[in-house]
């Protein structure tokens, strides 16, 4: 045997070898029949594993016959664009569909190290090219790699895979663009069709810093609110489905949308606003319960305008003026539905309702008396929230998002009128809102004193016409008393007389 001498005789010798094995290599291919090939690279696999000390798990992107994207796939990516994005030395940056920034994530064939409980693992990211005789073109299939010692197979394929489950799925709730849903789109032949959720991105910028209310219940509110969003353990030990109930009722213009915009940022939710009035019956407003995904809050807004609480329905385009009336009853008729009120309840708390998880069903109402006991019981509506009209507090907040004011020698005005007469936050708002760029902090609230002062003087003079209407009432009520005992005493016998005898007679 020639034993190497130089490096370069090494070289030459190593390149002779591996030039002699592909060719034996390429004509056992060539003539070996497939089955015996099979059968020897299955062997080789098993002797060689029986040597190789680590297990290898394959994570791919599409999963099943319809080829979805797999969950499991997006959440490991969502967990390494965090790790590799710090380790990595080739990252690949996408605009991610749910997502409103650039999202790193490890380039084909990187190798990142990660370490839990002092173990150590290797992901890496690689793909499967399609086969050029595939009857239909092929994207090629990405997947992920988790290497590591067989030794810790137990703890991998429990705590560790579940702990990369769980942080993937929270960077990507994190990190996802939140939809505003809806039902209703606006097409009165909709409800021949069956109704979906569509949607755009929510972007509401209300929060529960900018909300006008009394700062105790805005306190009690958020505190609710995130223990809830925490509650999954205690959810699931007593035997509940994670979801809470919230009734917002009070008069028009309190912020009863608004806190639901507030709600959703606090919590990071999505919205589906439901319009039941597009709802053609129970089956499909069960369909649509289902569509939701979990971390969300369903809405109906102005429950009292969409259902009757006999069970008939009603439509809240009832409500317009009499001069629309006539052709919106029409329309109304046209698109009436069969949503009945055990319906609505199945849907709230029904075995339907259990399907997702971590969510808010909403009702609005300006009319909280109108509601069906049943629809607003507590376990359905488990928290009750009146929204006021404006107090000093809450306009001091509003003074703040508005006018950027802590404090003003008109404060003291304000706060006197606000005891005195009723404003809504809307109201408010409106009148704090600068008309034009020169307006300042003084004209706005000098505006805001006129309509206070404009509103008290309105109420004083209903009041004062209520007044005399019922001293009205109450003086010819007893002239109207005193004209029949007048005719008794010139003619006793026909107070006796029964009306019915009064006839006959
Ligand atoms: N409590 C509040 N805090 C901050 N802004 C408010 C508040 N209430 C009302 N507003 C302002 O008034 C506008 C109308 O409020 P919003 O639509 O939330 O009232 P609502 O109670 O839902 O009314 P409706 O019952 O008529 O639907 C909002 O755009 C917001 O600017």
């Amino acid at each position: 045997m020639i034993v190497p001498r130089t490096m370069t005789e090494v070289w030459a010798t190593m390149g002779s070898t591996i030039a002699s094995f592909m060719f034996i290599w390429a004509i056992i291919r060539q003539y070996c029949p497939y089955e015996v090939r099979f059968y020897f690279a299955k062997y080789t696999q098993r002797i060689m594993s029986f040597f190789y000390p680590y297990i290898k798990i394959s994570i791919h992107e599409y999963t099943g016959d319809r080829l979805e994207r797999s969950e499991a796939y997006a959440a490991v990516e969502a967990y390494l664009s965090i790790n590799s994005s710090k380790c990595a030395k080739r990252l690949k940056a996408e605009m991610a569909k749910d997502c409103s920034n650039l999202v790193l994530s490890m380039d084909e064939y990187e190798r990142v190290k990660d370490e839990f409980q002092g173990i150590q693992v290797w992901w890496v990211s690689s793909m499967v090219m399609p086969l050029p005789q595939a009857m239909y073109p092929q994207q090629e299939r990405r997947y992920y790699r988790l290497t590591f010692h067989k030794r810790y197979r137990e703890i991998i394929t429990g705590a560790y895979l579940k702990h990369v489950m769980q942080q993937g799925k929270e960077i990507r709730v994190r990190h996802r663009q939140r939809k505003l849903y809806t039902n209703d789109s606006g097409n009165k032949w909709q409800i021949y069709k069956q109704t979906t959720w569509s949607h755009i991105v929510f972007e509401h910028p209300a929060t529960f810093e900018t909300l006008a209310m009394e700062p105790a219940k805005k306190e009690e509110i958020i505190e609710d609110l995130v223990t809830f969003s925490k509650s999954k353990d205690f959810y699931g030990r007593i035997g509940k489905a994670w979801k809470r109930g919230y009734l917002l009722y009070g008069p028009p213009g309190t912020g009863k949308s608004t806190m639901i915009a507030a709600m959703a940022n606090l919590l990071n939710y999505d919205v589906y606003d439901l319009e039941l009035t597009a709802v053609k019956d129970n089956t499909e407003l069960r369909k649509l319960l289902i569509e939701t995904t979990s971390k969300s809050i369903i809405v109906i807004e102005d429950i009292d305008c969409s259902l009757d609480l006999t069970g008939q329905r009603t439509n809240k385009r009832e409500e317009k003026s009499p001069d629309e009336e006539k052709g919106i009853r029409k329309e109304h008729e046209e698109s009436s539905s069969k949503v009945t009120l055990s319906g609505l309840l199945n849907f709230i708390d029904g075995l339907w309702s259990a399907c997702g998880e971590e969510r808010l069903i909403v009702f609005t109402t300006n009319y909280v008396e109108k509601l069906d006991p049943a629809l607003i019981r507590k376990g359905r509506m488990d928290k009750h929230i009146e929204l006021f009209y404006c107090s000093f507090e809450a306009f001091k907040v509003l003074s703040r998002n508005y006018l950027r004011l802590e404090a003003h020698p008109l404060f003291d005005r304000v706060e006197s009128l606000m005891k005195e007469t009723t404003i809504t936050p809307a109201d408010v708002a409106e009148n704090l809102m600068p008309k034009s760029p020169l307006d300042g902090a003084d004209k706005c609230l000098s505006r805001l004193i006129q309509v206070l002062e404009e509103t008290k003087a309105a109420a004083e003079a209903t009041e004062k016409d209520e007044k005399e209407a019922s001293t009205k009432n109450a003086q010819s009520s007893i002239k109207a008393a005193e004209v029949p005992a007048m005719e008794d005493a010139a003619c006793p016998t026909t107070r006796k007389l029964s009306p019915k005898s009064q006839n006959m007679k």
